[in-house]
């Protein structure tokens, strides 16, 4: 029985009532036996359980009277949770605080009244156990009161029971719903209580363990941490592993709690099953390593990235929404001249001036409204510190994840120097190095040109010219010497050209001039007159002085052709005609010489045939010692039979022969008959062999003269070869040194022609040739030129004091040979002593004739 005053608290005393959730709640037998017993016991007609709320007083249980609930302000209970002792009325009639009670003036008629307070063990006084009479009464004895406060905390006892029971009920079902394993041990290890949750967690069926000892199933909980719970301090949840009946383990936290319950101690556990939990704090602990590496990942890309963007040499520049820049690489720094800090955070407004930056913000407008993907490409001059550059730019838009274009990408090449390299291999396309004047490719550009815009009678001609002599001033004096003529030409002819008309060079001494005028044919006449003139004055070249000429040939347009090759075509067979005219001339194109051009094309293709078809034979023509008149041997001269045409003369088809290369072929043909011919003849007569300058620009030629030596058995000092005095012009050293190697194993060098060439004695230095062969131009001359005399003279002289033998060739007289033996002449060859035979018809008459 509860002496303390209840406590003072009414706020503490409600909430206390409320938690114990028993207003009103159905009638309960405890409560209702508990009045019943205290009306029977007490003899009163009232008997009631009431509990005080904040405004009411309401019934739990009642005997005696028919209401549930009345106004605290009327209630006799409210002044008895006030004390902690039964309160009691006698006679209300006769108290002060209840006379005028309407419970008392009216129903139910309280006289008497004897209230124990309900409290609660916190000390708030919930309501109380009451019995009521309608007639007043004694005051109970004490101990009449102790039963009935008794009762009270009986009551107040059922209260906490029943609220218990809920919390037990609820325990029970968290148990059974929790994915938990719950287990409850006695002191002794014997397990008390088994929940559904942990048969699944800890493998075993309840009925198999309840009241069994729960050792070897935990054994991570068998030793401090148990003896620990045991001991009634909590432990911290821990984990460990549970045993399996299969003998498997399973991975668990434990939390556990220990209480003592009428002396004996229990610790409950709540046991989880931690494989699931396990399994995803793996997962995590990867997921969070893969984000880790991925963000190093990520930031070494972006390393790198920034590394690349810094490094590459390209200009790469980046502008926000609002076009101010975010990215500058030192490229374009370098590019711009200007230190980045001062261009990043700035839009093109406050770097540019006004119309520029005009320029760029409807630019960069542009560029945000480009479909996505699209480039935007241009060039732009920029002036830098360093003076006007160029740079080619790639723009386009990038965009957000949103998909909204927000940022402008700009990638720039400097591609000033190699715009200036594109104009220089331009210009180099169009133009030739030496002379600066135009190539043939852009002369046949601005033909084609003009030729697309002539008019039906054609307005230009078209010049060809071709530099006379100028082939032996590069020989003589050296490639510097001819560049230097050729520049001068150049600027000579530059000069004469009229404006909108080209001069250009086609290189080695090939030149042309599109002539634009009204009357081409009288313009092409007047302006070849001037080239004429000008290029007839002499060139002064280092301390020589030289003199060129040209030839020109001539085509009108329209007139000629109408094609750019054709007009060519044209004008290349008219100067070729020029020069078969003479040098200095001019020649317009005549279609007939067209015909000429063509059979020269003709009788190229058809000397390729001309040997597989064997139509060339050697003629022999003999050559005899002057004094007395001896055979001494013969000149091999090769003949073309041609189907169609008859015989052809060398002087004809060599030269194309030449320009083919099949005189390599044919030169080997004509040696190799030729030996094998002499080798047949009586063994004092030589055979001279003519070799062209173009058999020496192969390797093999002293290979194949001793191959036809030997395959012969002809002996080599039987075999003249005769070479011309250009066969030492070109790669002099190179085919002297042929020359020593065949003079070596035996063979004569004779030197054909002799004394025509521009310096034919210089060459006498060169080489020790064995013989000259004075030209016919000099012997036809004689007697009647004392000039040619006075030549034919020095040579002899010259030839006899270096030890040579000296020929006459085209000895056709009586009077030159004559002559020829008083210039003491070593050797006569000319119709007068015999024409070129075939040699079947050769009559071999050695003996001397004086
Ligand atoms: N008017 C006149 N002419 C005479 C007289 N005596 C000889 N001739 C001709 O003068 C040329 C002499 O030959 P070349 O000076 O070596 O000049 C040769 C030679 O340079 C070249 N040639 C001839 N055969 C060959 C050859 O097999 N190989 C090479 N590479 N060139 C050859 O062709 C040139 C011309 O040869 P051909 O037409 O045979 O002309 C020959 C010959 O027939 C004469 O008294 N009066």
């Amino acid at each position: 029985m509860p002496d303390a005053m209840p406590l003072n608290d009414e706020a503490l005393r409600l909430e206390t009532l409320r938690r114990y959730d028993i207003l009103h709640t159905a009638p309960e037998g405890f409560f209702d036996g508990i009045v019943q017993m205290a009306a029977s016991m007490f003899q009163v007609p009232i008997s009631l359980v009431t509990l005080v709320d904040d405004d009411m007083q309401w019934f739990k249980a009642r005997v005696g009277l028919n209401i549930c609930d009345t106004a605290r302000d009327v209630s006799f209970c409210d002044h008895a949770i006030r004390h902690s002792q039964v309160m009691v009325v006698c006679d209300a009639h006769e108290d002060p605080r209840f006379r005028d009670n309407p419970l008392v003036t009216g129903e139910p008629w309280i006289r008497f009244y004897a209230g124990a307070p309900i409290i609660a063990p916190n000390g708030a006084a919930l309501g109380s156990l009451c019995i009521i009479d309608t007639k007043p009464r004694q005051r109970p004895s004490e101990r009449e009161l102790n039963l009935l406060q008794q009762m009270a905390s009986l009551v107040m006892q059922q209260i906490e029971t029943r609220m218990l029971e809920r919390v037990k009920r609820g325990a029970r079902e968290l148990a059974r719903a929790t994915p938990d394993a719950v287990v409850v041990i006695g002191s002794d290890g014997e397990v008390m209580f088994w929940n559904k949750s942990a048969e699944r967690v800890l493998g075993r069926p309840r009925k198999t363990i309840v009241g069994h000892s729960f050792e070897g199933i935990f054994p991570a909980i068998e030793g401090d941490k148990l003896r620990a719970a045991l001991k009634g301090s909590r432990t911290e949840p821990f984990e460990g592993v549970a045993r399996l009946p299969d003998g498997s383990t399973r991975p668990i936290e434990f939390t556990a709690a220990s209480w003592n319950d009428q002396g004996r101690d229990y610790v409950g556990f709540v046991i989880r099953d931690m494989t699931e939990r396990n399994k995803a704090r793996a997962s995590l602990q990867t997921a969070l390593s893969v984000a880790e590496t991925s963000k190093r990942q990520v930031e070494d890309s972006r390393r790198f990235l920034d590394a690349v963007i810094e490094n590459l040499p390209s200009v790469i520049m980046a502008k926000d929404e609002s076009c101010r820049y975010i990215l500058v690489n030192s490229a374009a720094e370098a590019f711009l001249g200007v230190p980045r800090a001062s261009i990043l955070g700035k839009t093109p407004e406050e770097l540019f001036p006004g119309w520029r930056a005009q320029y760029i913000a409807v630019e960069d407008a542009r560029i945000l409204n480009l479909p996505e993907g699209r480039i935007l490409e241009e060039e732009y001059r920029h002036t830098t510190a360093t003076g006007d550059r160029v740079l080619k730019t790639k723009k386009l838009a990038i965009s957000s994840s949103d998909g909204k274009a927000d940022r402008i990408l700009v990638l720039g090449e400097d591609i000033t120097e190699e715009r200036a390299a594109a104009a220089r291999l331009a210009y180099m396309a169009h133009h030739d190095p030496l002379t600066s004047l135009a190539n043939r490719t852009a002369f046949n550009e601005r033909l084609a040109s003009a030729l697309r815009t002539a008019p039906e009678s054609g307005d230009f001609a078209v010049l060809y010219l071709d530099l006379d002599n100028f082939k032996s001033i590069n020989d003589t004096l050296g490639h510097r010497a001819g560049d230097a003529v050729l520049s001068d030409c150049a600027r000579r002819m530059r000069n004469l050209i009229p404006e909108g008309s080209l001069l250009a060079r086609f290189g080695g001494d090939e030149f042309a001039v599109l002539l634009v005028e009204k009357d081409p044919e009288a313009a092409a006449r007047d302006l070849a007159a001037a080239l004429h003139r000008a290029l007839a004055e002499p060139f002064a070249i280092d301390d020589r002085v030289v003199v060129v000429g040209t030839s020109i040939g001539v085509a009108i347009a329209m007139r000629h052709a109408s094609t750019a090759e054709e007009l060519l075509r044209c004008a290349d067979i008219a100067l070729y005609e020029a020069k078969r005219a003479g040098r200095g001339t001019l020649c317009f194109f005549d279609p007939d010489l067209d015909q000429v051009t063509r059979d020269r094309h003709v009788l190229g293709a058809d000397l390729r045939d001309a040997l597989a078809l064997d139509q060339f034979e050697l003629h022999y023509q003999p050559v005899y010692a002057a004094v007395p008149r001896q055979l001494i041997g013969y000149e091999a001269l090769v003949r073309w039979r041609h189907p169609t045409r008859g015989m052809i003369s060398p002087a004809q088809f060599i030269p194309l022969a030449e320009e083919t290369g099949l005189i390599h072929i044919l030169g080997a043909w004509v040696l190799q008959t030729a030996c094998h011919e002499a080798a047949t003849w009586p063994e004092e007569l030589q055979v001279a062999v003519n070799l062209s300058p173009t058999q020496f620009k192969r390797d093999g030629l002293v290979k194949l003269v001793q191959s036809c030596l030997e395959r012969t058995g002809l002996h080599p000092t039987r075999l003249e070869l005769e070479i011309t005095e250009s066969v030492l012009l070109d790669e002099t050293l190179a085919n002297v040194s042929i020359l020593k190697q065949l003079q070596a194993i035996g063979v004569k060098i004779a030197l054909d022609d002799f004394g025509v060439g521009y310096s034919s004695l210089s060459y006498l230095r060169s080489f020790p040739f064995d013989k000259l062969k004075i030209d016919r131009s000099f012997v036809t001359e004689m007697p009647a030129s004392r000039e040619a005399a006075a030549i034919v003279r020095a040579i002899t002289t010259l030839g006899h004091s270096l030890g040579m033998i000296t020929t006459a060739e085209g000895v056709e007289t009586q009077d030159q040979l004559d002559a020829l033996r008083k210039e003491h002449c070593d050797l006569i060859q000319g119709y007068l002593y015999g024409r070129p035979l075939p040699a079947a018809q050769l009559v071999h008459k050695v003996n001397k004739v004086s």
